[in-house]
C-alpha cells in the first residue's frame, strides 16, 4: 500500500434544498484515522457516502466562479464500507450470506477466522433476519474483514455493540491502521482511536 491515503478537495453537500456542509478538504496519510462528529442530520452519513463514491459531491459556485464547480475524492487503494445497510442476504443463514461475499472477495478460507474474531461462529446456522442488533453489526464487520480492503469507512460501527465487542472493533481499527490503512469513522459514541483527528461538521457550514 505504498503512498496510500485519502485526499478530498472542496466537498460540498446539499440534500434536497438543504445545504449541509461545504468547503471541506481532507488529507489522510497511511495509518491515519478521522472521527466524524456532529449532531443528527448534519451530514456525517452523507459525507461517508461521498467518500465511498456512492454520492456525488454537490456543485457549488466559488467566489468569482463563472460556472459551478464540484469537489473530488481520491483514494490510493481499495475501500471497504460498513454502514446501516448490512449487505447480507436476510433470507439465508449467516454462513451462506457470508459465503456469498467470501466467494466474490476470494476470502473463503478466512471466513471462519473472521467469524471467530467477531464471536459469531455459533450463529452461522441462524437466518440473518433473526440476528439481534449487535449480532447483525458483528456480522457486517465480519463481511468487511473478508473484503480485506486497504481503507475503511465506518458509519456508526459501534451501534448496538456490547462493551467487549466495542473493544474488538477498536482493536481491528488499530490493526488496519498499523497495516497502513486509513480509517474514517462517523460515531456519536466515543471510540478509542489513538491520534485520530476529530472533524466536527458544524465547523464546515456551506
Ligand atoms: N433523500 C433525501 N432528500 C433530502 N434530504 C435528505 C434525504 N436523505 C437524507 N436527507 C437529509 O440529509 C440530512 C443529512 O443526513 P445524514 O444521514 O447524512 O446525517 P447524519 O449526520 O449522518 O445524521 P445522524 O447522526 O442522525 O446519523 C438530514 O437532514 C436528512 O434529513
Amino acid at each position: 500500500m505504498q503512498g496510500a491515503g485519502l485526499t478530498a478537495r472542496e466537498l460540498y453537500c446539499r440534500r434536497g434544498d438543504r445545504p449541509l456542509f461545504g468547503a471541506l478538504d481532507l488529507a489522510l496519510k497511511p495509518g491515519e484515522a478521522l472521527h466524524l462528529v456532529g449532531p443528527n442530520g448534519i451530514g456525517k452519513s452523507s459525507l461517508i457516502e461521498i467518500l465511498a463514491g456512492l454520492r456525488r459531491p454537490s456543485d457549488f459556485l466559488s467566489a468569482g466562479g463563472a460556472k459551478p464547480a464540484r469537489g473530488s475524492v481520491g483514494w490510493c487503494g481499495t475501500i471497504g464500507l460498513l454502514d446501516a445497510r448490512l449487505a447480507l442476504d436476510e433470507t439465508v443463514t449467516l454462513e451462506r450470506a457470508l459465503a456469498f461475499w467470501a466467494a466474490l472477495d476470494g476470502s473463503a478460507a478466512s471466513t471462519a477466522d473472521h467469524a471467530c474474531t467477531l464471536g459469531i461462529e455459533p450463529l452461522m446456522d441462524v437466518p440473518v433476519r433473526y440476528l439481534s442488533t449487535g449480532q447483525r453489526k458483528r456480522a457486517g464487520i465480519a463481511r468487511l474483514l473478508g473484503q480485506n480492503a486497504d481503507h475503511w469507512l465506518l458509519d456508526e460501527p459501534l451501534n448496538g455493540l456490547d462493551t467487549e465487542s466495542i473493544g474488538v472493533i477498536e482493536t481491528l481499527i488499530a490493526a488496519r491502521r498499523a497495516a497502513g490503512g486509513v480509517v474514517v469513522v462517523a460515531s456519536h459514541q466515543p471510540i478509542a482511536m489513538p491520534g485520530a483527528v476529530t472533524l466536527d461538521l458544524r465547523d464546515h457550514p456551506w
